[in-house]
This record gives C-alpha cells, structure tokens and sequence, in this order.
C-alpha cells in the first residue's frame, strides 16, 4: 500500500534541504520496497507569493489528506514588514493539525565530539530528548499590538500540561526512565500549574526519576553538563529556545530534525532550524537536520522503523567518514554531503527486527 509524503519546501534553504530529505526517503523506499507517493505545496513565504497566505486553504487541505508531512523551512526578510508573516502559516498548521508534541533528539555520536564547540569530554555521551509543547503558552495566547504598548498572554490548562507530560514520561520509560521538567515556577503561574501537574503525573510512572529545573539553571547545565538530561519537557516558547541552545552541544543548528506530533492524524516533520537567509542559494546547507527529520517522519509519521534506522545509520556514517558542510567545519557543498548519505544508504547495516 502507497503512503502519501505532503513536502511543503518553505522558503530560503527550505527547498535545498527538503530537496536532499525526498531523495533520501527514495533511496530508502526503494531498498526497503517501500512505495512512497509525494506531492508538493506552497507554504510560508512561498505561499503568500502564490496565493498570499502563509497557508493556503489548498495547502491545509493537502495537509490534513496525507499521511506525513516534512516541512523545510520558511521565513525571510523579503516578508518581514509583509502584513502577513510566513511564520504565522507554521503556527496554523501545528494549531490546524494540533501538533502539540514536539520532539526534538539532540545527540551527539561516538567519534563526532570534536564537532561542538564545547570541550569533548563535556559532550561526550550527550543524549538528549527535547519535549517541547507546542501549541499552547505564549506563541498562542491572546495578543495586543499597539504603536505604545503591547501584551502577550501566557495560558495553560491542567490537560494540555498533562497530554505533554505524559508524552515526556513515556519516552523517559524507553529511555534511561530520567524526565527533567523545565518551567519558571518561582516567577510564573502558568509554571507552578506545569509543576504541580508533573508532580502528580509521576506516581503513574514510579519507574521514572522527576526533577525540575528553572529554565535559566537548564540553559546553563545544558551547556555545561549536556550529559546529566535524558528526556527534558518543557513549554512552547522554553522549548523553543533550549533547542537551537542545545545545538551547540551537538555542533551545530544544522543537525538537529524535529517531530511534532498530535494525538492522531499526520504529522509534521522539521529541520529545527529556520529559512538562513544568510546562506540561502549557495548549496551551504547542512542537509543533516532535513535527513534526520525524514527519518523520524520514517519512524513516527509513517511506522516505518526499519526504513528510519538505515537512513540513520546512514547519516552517521556520512558525518564520520566524508567531508563535512562548512558550518561543521568542512568544505562540502550541501548537496555533495546529501550525496555522501545517500551512498550510505546504499550500504547501511540495518539489524532485522528480532522475530
Ligand atoms: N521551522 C522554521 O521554519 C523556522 C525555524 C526557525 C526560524 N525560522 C525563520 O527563519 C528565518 C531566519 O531565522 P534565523 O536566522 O533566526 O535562524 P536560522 O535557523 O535560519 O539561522 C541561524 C543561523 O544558523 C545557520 N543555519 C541554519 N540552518 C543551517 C543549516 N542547515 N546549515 C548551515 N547553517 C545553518 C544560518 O546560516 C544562521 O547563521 C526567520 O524568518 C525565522 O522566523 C523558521
Ligand atoms: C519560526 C518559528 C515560529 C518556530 C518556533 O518558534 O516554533 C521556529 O523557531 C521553530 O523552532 O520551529
Ligand atoms: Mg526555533
């Protein structure tokens, strides 16, 4: 049976990274005997362009019919005074299709420490899930804004804390059963309600460890100490933020890939980085970011684990034997590093599910 691909490629480096994500699903599809059906639709800044909204109805509708969905990027100058922001088709669509789970894995592999910035010893071992809620708190609260004064409301209910608290439980569960709960419980309410809520959550999961952080105390030992968190959830805009921060701590913003998942329909998968308009056009592009996430898209959008541990593997293989992107340090194109991967795939050892 065909599954349905939705690619919506965005704007700047968008298309060049979801360019090399479909070639990568192809090449996976094939050797895995997989038939994959893809279309294309315009999203973002691209979407105001063609149709002057950053997400046409058309585009909604191709959305909600697929079965996964794999975004670029979108945004860019060129919207930025526009009355309409590309950014505000990314927050519909995760509204629209009630994304609230976004997954965001930061690891960093055996042999590639020397990639971050950080010292190596400090990265060495780093594994890191990221749970970040993402269709509540201040990205959707109510807005005011004038010439003098403007307001950004904050609000969570009991539910949407718990939904992704459970979410963050779970995969501490499969993982080393550690769950950090990010919040500003000292200064915000919507906080002291994400704690509260944690704490009673945990007696349902006795086999998971619970702390708490302050966001500040966890921007820090992100970066100081990446290798003491398993699974971190957190709210919206806290996620946001601890994400691209944690990608230091694998080496750049560029590796990073993304799932934002709802309790049922499809799903979005994401580089976690945005539309660079610095380095748009230039085949620069680390394609890491848009691979991985393709392979999440194999993993959870499309029950594909077989398909997602060979691109995986692949992508390794590429990072530790070729020639890196410039933002690694290395002088390959993005789509010479593209090619490199999908040599791999070609060649991945993939372990068969135990029968
Ligand atoms: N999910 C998204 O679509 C998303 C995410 C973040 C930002 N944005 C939007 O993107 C636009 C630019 O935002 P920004 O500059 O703050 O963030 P950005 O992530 O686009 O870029 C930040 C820095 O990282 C570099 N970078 C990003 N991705 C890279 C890659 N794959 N390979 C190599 N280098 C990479 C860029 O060159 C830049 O120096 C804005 O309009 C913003 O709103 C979109
Ligand atoms: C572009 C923007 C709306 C988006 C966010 O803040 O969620 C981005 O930064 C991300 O991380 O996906
Ligand atoms: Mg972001």
């Amino acid at each position: 049976m065909s599954q349905s691909i939705l690619i919506l490629p965005g704007d700047g480096i968008g298309p060049e990274v979801a360019a090399a994500a479909k070639a990568c699903l192809q090449a996976v599809a094939e050797l895995e005997g997989l038939e994959f059906t893809f279309s294309e639709a315009p999203f973002g800044g691209a979407g105001i362009d063609a149709c002057g909204e950053p997400l046409p109805e058309e585009t909604l509708r191709a959305a909600e019919a697929a079965d996964a969905i794999f975004l670029g990027a979108v945004g860019g100058p060129q919207w930025d005074h526009a009355p309409k922001r590309p950014e505000q088709g990314l927050l519909g669509l995760r509204k629209a299709l009630g994304l609230f789970a976004n997954l965001r894995p930061v690891k960093v592999f055996k042999g590639l420490e020397h990639l971050s910035p950080l010292k190596e010893d400090r990265v060495a071992g780093a594994d890191v899930l990221i749970v970040r809620e993402l269709t509540g708190g201040l990205y959707f609260g109510e807005k005011r804004e004038g010439d003098d004064e403007a307001f950004d409301g904050c609000s969570y209910s009991r539910a949407e804390v718990s939904r992704i608290a459970e979410i963050g439980f779970k995969a501490a569960q499969g993982r080393k059963g550690k769950l950090t709960s990010v919040d500003k419980a000292n200064v915000l309410a919507t906080s002291r309600l994400w704690r509260k809520t944690v704490n009673d959550l945990s007696s349902q999961y006795p086999d998971v460890t619970v702390d708490h952080l302050y966001v500040d105390a966890a921007a820090m030992a992100l970066v100081t100490h990446p290798a003491r968190f398993d699974v971190i959830v957190t709210e919206n805009l806290f996620g946001d933020i601890l994400s691209d921060e944690a990608a230091v701590v694998a080496g750049s913003i560029g590796l990073l890939g993304s799932a934002s998942l709802g309790a049922s329909g499809p799903g979005l998968f994401e580089p976690i980085h945005g539309s660079a308009p610095d380095i748009a056009g230039q085949d620069k592009a680390n394609p890491s970011g848009a691979i991985a996430s393709a392979a999440m898209l194999l993993r959870y959008g499309l029950d594909q684990p077989k398909a997602a541990d060979r691109l995986e593997a692949a992508l390794e293989a590429a990072l530790l034997h070729d020639e890196r992107t410039a933002d690694l340090g290395g002088t390959a194109k993005g789509s010479a590093f593209a090619q490199s991967v999908l040599a791999h795939i070609q060649t991945a050892q993939v372990m068969e599910p135990a029968q």
